[in-house]
């Protein structure tokens, strides 16, 4: 994976301010999210963080727009709630935990699938589309895999894609659900780093989920502890991510111990 040039390119439109303001969701008649009140700046990176069950997924696909909600959605200071939808895929782009991966496709048929909210229906890929896909794909390492069947590819080697397709959009916004999940250690930090990266020189704001509390330690520059829908905690990683806080919310035993880029967590094995 390459670093210096912008993977979104120079005509990247930069981060923008996110605010979720008072968000409440449901599942059926469960409530699952509660007065979720959060900002990230353009360029930051939020990770929400929280044990299973806890409505992460939930609060990102609201963020989306894909999954109904109470409350409001802020980009710069305008309503996001309401957008259409290509005019919101221009803003945000999503890569969700367990996407639906299409059948028949090349990898690099589906990743230029993303820039399909900056094209005319029904119209021929344009040059630029074509740049932006071939630069977002060297980056992620696809080249080789961009003529095979996204389907015969590996959970890790789909995973890539799929961020892929998001960041062909050039989203303003990136919402990554659980982006390492599939991932090996080595792969899972090339994405990272990438994702800060993109932060960083383009402008691009995050909001992810990440179950790794020491990688959302070391790459978040700050974190929401999310609990049965609530915002329990939020703030830099070394403030949220404490032994009290884990035996709390996660039942769980660890060490806490300051990493070079933030806090990393040391589950300790149990008295037996
Ligand atoms: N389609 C659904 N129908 C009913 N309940 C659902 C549905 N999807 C999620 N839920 C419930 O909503 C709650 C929040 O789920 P969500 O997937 O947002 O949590 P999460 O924090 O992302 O979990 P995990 O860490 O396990 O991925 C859970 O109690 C879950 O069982």
């Amino acid at each position: 994976m390459t670093g210096a040039t912008g993977a979104t390119g120079a005509t990247a439109p930069g981060g923008a301010r996110l605010e979720v303001l008072g968000l409440g969701a449901a599942h059926g008649r469960t409530a699952v999210l509660h007065d979720v009140r959060l900002t990230v700046d353009p360029g930051g990176w939020l990770a929400v963080i929280g044990p299973n069950g806890s409505g992460k997924s939930t609060l990102l696909r609201s963020v989306l727009g894909a999954h109904p909600h109470s409350g409001q959605v802020r980009l710069d200071g305008a309503p996001l709630t309401g957008t259409g939808v290509r005019a919101r895929a221009r803003q945000v782009a999503y890569a969700p935990q367990q996407p639906v991966l299409p059948e028949g496709l090349t990898t690099r048929d589906y990743v230029s699938l993303g820039r399909t909210p900056h094209r005319a229906l029904l119209s021929a890929p344009r040059a630029v589309d074509r740049r932006v896909v071939a630069e977002v794909m060297g980056r992620l390492e696809l080249d080789g895999l961009a003529e095979r069947l996204l389907t015969t590819l590996s959970g890790g080697e789909q995973q890539r894609a799929v961020l892929a397709r998001a960041l062909a959009q050039q989203p303003r916004v990136l919402l990554l659900d659980e982006p390492t999940a599939a991932l090996d250690l080595g792969h899972a930090q090339q994405v990272l780093d990438l994702v800060d990266s993109l932060r960083r020189q383009d402008g691009i704001t995050v909001l992810s989920t990440l179950h790794d509390l020491t990688l959302a330690g070391q790459y978040a520059d700050r974190l929401a502890l999310l609990s049965a829908g609530r915002v329990v905690a939020e703030g830099p990683p070394a403030d949220v991510l404490t032994p009290a806080a884990l035996q709390r919310y996660y039942g769980a035993r660890a060490h806490v111990v300051a990493g070079p880029h933030g806090p990393a967590v040391l589950p300790l094995r149990g008295p037996g």
